[in-house]
Formats: C-alpha cells, structure tokens, sequence
C-alpha cells in the first residue's frame, strides 16, 4: 500500500482501498466521500450513504465537542478527531481558535501529558529511545517521508513540561500540540511535520512505580549517553530531512541552552522555550513601552525565574535595550533575575553559566534584606530597592507575585509591565483581576495561559497571551518559504516587532499583544517579517522580494479536502 501527494495535481494518489483508506487520517473524509470516491476508493457500503459537506461535519463534530464532560475529555475528543480525519480537525480548531488552543495547548495539554499513559489510545509521533539509538534512523525512515517532505521537526525530552516538571515519554503531547499550533496558526502543512519524543528516561517516581507507564522506565541517563543520543538524533534528522527546521521544545534547564549553543550556529535549529519565549516577551514589552510612554532605555527588569525561558526573555531584551543606546554592559546592568534562592549574586554557588551575566556584585547589594529561610534576596526586597518598570514571571510559581510585590512595584511605576508568562495556568505568578485591582487599573498584563477580560471602573482590560505561540508559527513559516539555514537573532528580533505592530496599546484596556483569534494575521506578519530577517543575515535561499506577503500566504496549508486518487 502506497499513498503520496502529487504537488503537480495538489492531491493525494493511493493504492490503499477500503478500510485502509479510513484508518489514513490524511486521505480519511468519512461521510465526505463523494459517490464516485467511494467507488474509486472501495468504500461502498463501508460509510453511511449520505454525503455531508466539510461544513456539515464541522458542525457535527462541534456538538460533540461541546457535550464533552471537561478539558481533558475535550481535549481526547480532539485527539481522537485528528486521528481519524486531519482536515476536519484542523477545521474545527481553526474555526474556534480561540476556544480550542486552550484545550490542543495549554493548559489542558498539561492535564493530557500528566495523564498520556492512562489515557493513551493510538500512538502519534515518533518515539525515540535512549536504549536504542540504532533505531533513530529507521524510526525517522518509518514515517515514509523523504529528503524533500519535511519543513519541521519539534523533539522534547519531556523533562521541563510547560511548568509541570519531568513527564517522560507523555512528552510528545507538547510536540504534537505545537505542531498543531503551527498548521492552526500559520498553516504549516502538517503533512510535512513530525512529532518526536527523545526518551531518556524520567525521574519522576510516580511514573517509574507505575504499571502503565509507556516510556523507559529507568531515571534520566548520565550527561555523556544524553549528549552522544542527542547528537545522534541532530545529525540523523539533519541527514535525512536536510531542510527542516528542528524545534526544541521543554528540555530541562541543565541542557536546553547548552544543546542550543551547540548546534545553534552550523544546523538550522530553534529553542522555543529560550527564543521564541524572548521573542514574544520582547514584543510584549515593547508595546507595554508604547503605552507607557517611557522610553526603553530607561526600563529596569526584574525576572522572576532565571531558567531557560527567564535567561532567554532577558537575553533578547538586553539586546534591545543595548540597541535603543544603552550599550551591552549598561544594558545588562538594567536587570535583576531573581531564582529559587532570591536575587542573584555573584558569590552565589551553583549559578548555571548562562545566569552569570546578569548575577549582581554582592558589595552592591550587601545591606539588602535577607531571608534566612530562603537563602538569598527575596522578590520583594528585590522590588523595593530597584523600583522596576518590567516583571516577569518565568519560574512555575503560582502566586509568587503577591500583593505586597505589586503594590510596592506600581507605587514607583506609572504603568508597571506585568507579565506572569508561566504556564500552566494555575501556575501563573498571579492573575490579570488582581494584578488590576493592586494597580488601580495601571498595570499592562499578559499571561502565559490564556485569561478572560477583566473589566474594573467600567474599562474593560483584555489579557493578551505572552505565549511563544506568537511567535513559532510565524517563524517557522517565514523559515520555511525562506528556504532558511539557520535561525538568527535578527529572525527573532523581527518576530517580536512583527507581533508588537499588530496592537495599538493606547487605548485604555488594550491588550498589549494580539488576541488569540488573531492568530493567523499574527503568524502572518512575523512569517513576512522573518523571511525579510533571513534574506538581510544572508541565511535565505531564495530571494525575499516584495512579493514576499503573497508568497507567505500562498504557503499556508488551508484545512480543505484535497483529491483522492486511486492508482
Ligand atoms: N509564556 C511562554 O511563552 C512560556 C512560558 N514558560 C513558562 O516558564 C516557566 C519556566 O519554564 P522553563 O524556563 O522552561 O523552566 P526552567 O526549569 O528552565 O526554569 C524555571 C526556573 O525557575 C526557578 N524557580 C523554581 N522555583 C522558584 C522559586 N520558588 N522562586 C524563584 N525561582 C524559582 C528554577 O530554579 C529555574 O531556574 C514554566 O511555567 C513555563 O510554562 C516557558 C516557556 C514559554
Ligand atoms: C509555552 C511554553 O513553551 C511553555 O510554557 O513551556
Ligand atoms: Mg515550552
């Protein structure tokens, strides 16, 4: 059994019949089979006589999604449909975008990796283990797809999941959840895609003790067997899909910079959780800076969480912040990045390499407050002595913005930029409702998770989402029609003024980011903007004219049934 799509004939040719064709959920269309399909297709008899449209089976599926009892079981009703028919799927979560992203994503994606083995019916994705890395090749071989067929890769280890920590081999939902965010947002063709999980084992002992568990139930393997599995995997996707964009996506905080760092600058590789994070928070501020008037040079930052996604946000700010004429080292001194054991210092131990940069000399900040308890200086004290203009959560630490902290924010700060980016949502530093009520309405919110308006003294405030699902989309896209080799920080950069241009945050209650039902405007801009981006570092290959608008929309796979034909 052979199935293939023609790009002359824009259509699929398959040799599969009956059954087979319904099991593909590529060619699958169910009730949508014309009479002369299903004769072609030997499906007589195998599907109810009626013939619906794409819209009717929409409609359909819609009611069914609705009368699903919670998230979790919306969110394996949605699974299931993409496993039975991909176009229909894509048109359902693309016609209620908004609705549906909280559910394909976080924060629901979250309850579905935490539950993958109970829940788990059919596989998706490619499963990569550590026990077995003679098998990468023929994994990566067993999706039928050549040289030519793949635009992207996203892999996890699945060892820092949003903010819910090591979930192993239930990793590949987040895989499969970004991709299906890239073809809702930015119609990334999802046929040339794949899904992978790098199973290195877990450490969660709840997963090891447990009879269901599917992945390899050992802990997490030694630096050096992790390294020589992910070099392998790098250089075998490489070699086979040499054109395709490999995305890492929530490696834990002790390898994700450093595989960046490593393959960063000769493979066409992007950390989302590190770039397309400091990306879309780059754009929120500088919007956030728009509406507050005060000019970015003269911010001060405090992070809140200097992990990958913490040290990422900060590195693309200070390089902002440098550009706006503050100079590298001056603009480096406008942050303070508070982790788990307070402010960091520099006669601090254990501090990670890539949080060396912006520790504080400890004479600078010797007659702070200190608590005992925590080991270092807390976020408040932190708050008080630097007066910033910018907060940002990026630590997992549901509630760590208290009303103390905020309030000692917003009384030297005229619109203080809020911006509790952890996920998921219970996860959030704090929440937009209160974040408004300690401000008096001054605060400029956007959250990681999605959260509704909050309307206060009769302005009603729209939270903006500060999700890396912003950026990725477009990026990968803009890459992709590029004919990119590499990701550069001025693809990046070009992004997050991309998606800062699609608001006008003046307006009282603006949101300072574009709304979720945007997207795909969204997407397309940062597309554009990219391409532009990769053709001015030289990393294009083709030429990026002003033709480049219509060709980014040209690319964009549009969930409708393609022809089917027998062979
Ligand atoms: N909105 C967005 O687009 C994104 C949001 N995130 C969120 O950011 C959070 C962190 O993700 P990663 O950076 O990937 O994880 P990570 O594990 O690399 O970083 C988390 C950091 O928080 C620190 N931390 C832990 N407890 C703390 C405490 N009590 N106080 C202060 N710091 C503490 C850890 O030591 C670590 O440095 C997650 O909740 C994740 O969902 C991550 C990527 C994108
Ligand atoms: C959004 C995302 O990438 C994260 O929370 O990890
Ligand atoms: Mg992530």
């Amino acid at each position: 059994m052979n199935t293939r799509w023609n790009p002359q004939t824009r259509g699929f040719e398959t040799s599969a019949r009956g059954r087979a064709v319904l099991a593909d959920p590529r060619l699958n269309r169910g009730t949508a089979f014309t009479a002369p399909e299903r004769r072609a297709l030997g499906l007589d008899g195998l599907i109810p006589p009626r013939v619906l449209t794409l819209d009717q089976q929409a409609d359909r599926a819609y009611g069914q999604y609705t009368a699903q009892p919670s998230d979790l079981a919306k969110n394996v009703y949605l699974t299931a449909l993409h496993d039975r028919n991909e176009v229909l799927f894509y048109r359902l979560v693309s016609d209620h975008l908004s609705e549906m992203l909280p559910i394909v994503y976080t924060p629901t994606v979250g309850t579905a990796i935490e539950r993958y083995s109970n829940e788990y019916r059919r596989p998706r994705g490619i499963y990569l283990s550590v026990d077995a890395p003679e098998d990468i090749e023929p994994a990566l071989r067993a999706s039928e797809l050549t040289a030519a067929d793949v635009d992207l890769v996203v892999a996890t280890d699945g060892e820092a999941i949003l903010g819910i920590g090591d979930w192993g081999v239930g990793g590949i939902d987040i895989s499969v959840g970004k991709l299906a965010v890239y073809t809702a947002a930015a119609g990334i063709d999802p046929a040339r895609t794949l899904a992978v999980v790098l199973d290195v084992g877990t450490n969660r002992e709840q997963l090891l003790d447990d009879p269901l568990y599917l992945g390899n139930r050992h802990p997490r393997v030694d630096t050096g067997t992790y390294d020589a599995f992910i070099d392998a995997y790098v250089t075998t996707v490489s070699r086979l899909f040499p054109d395709a964009l490999l995305h890492f996506e929530d490696f834990g905080p002790a390898n994700a910079r450093r595989i960046l760092d490593r393959y960063r600058h000769d493979r066409f590789v992007f950390n989302d959780d590190i770039q397309g994070t400091g990306a879309v928070n780059l754009a929120a501020v500088l919007s956030g800076v728009r509406a507050s008037g005060l000019p970015l040079r003269e911010h001060r930052v405090v992070v809140f969480g200097a992990g990958t996604a913490g040290i990422g946000v900060a590195d693309q700010l200070r390089d902002a912040l440098a550009a706006d004429g503050l100079g590298h080292e001056d603009a480096t001194r406008r942050f303070w990045a508070v982790d788990r054991y307070g402010l960091l210092t520099q006669d601090q131990d254990g501090l990670r390499d890539f949080q060396q940069p912006y520790a504080r000399p400890a004479d600078e900040v010797a007659d702070w407050r200190r608590d005992d308890k925590l080991g270092g200086i807390p976020l408040e004290e932190v708050v008080r002595r630097v007066r910033p203009t910018v907060l940002i959560g990026t630590s997992g630490q549901g509630g760590a913005f208290t009303e103390a902290v905020v309030r000692a924010m917003a009384a030297h700060a005229d619109r203080p930029i809020i911006l509790p980016m952890s996920n998921p949502t219970r996860l959030a530093e704090a929440v937009p409702a209160e974040l408004l009520d300690w401000t008096d309405g001054r605060a400029l919110v956007a959250t990681g998770s999605p959260f509704e308006p909050v309307t206060r003294d009769g302005v009603t405030h729209l939270i903006g989402q500060a999700n890396n699902a912003l950026v990725f989309p477009g990026l990968g896209l803009g890459a992709v029609v590029a004919r990119a080799t590499r990701v550069t920080d001025g693809m990046l950069a070009a992004a997050a003024h991309a998606v800062a241009a699609q608001v006008d945050p003046t307006a009282p209650g603006a949101s300072i980011l574009p709304l979720t039902n945007e997207l795909r405007r969204t997407s397309t801009a940062v597309a554009v903007a990219v391409a532009r981006a990769a053709a001015e570092d030289g990393v294009a290959r083709t030429t990026i004219d002003a033709t480049i608008e219509e060709r980014v929309r040209e690319a964009m796979w549009e969930p409708v049934y393609r022809p089917v034909t027998a062979v």
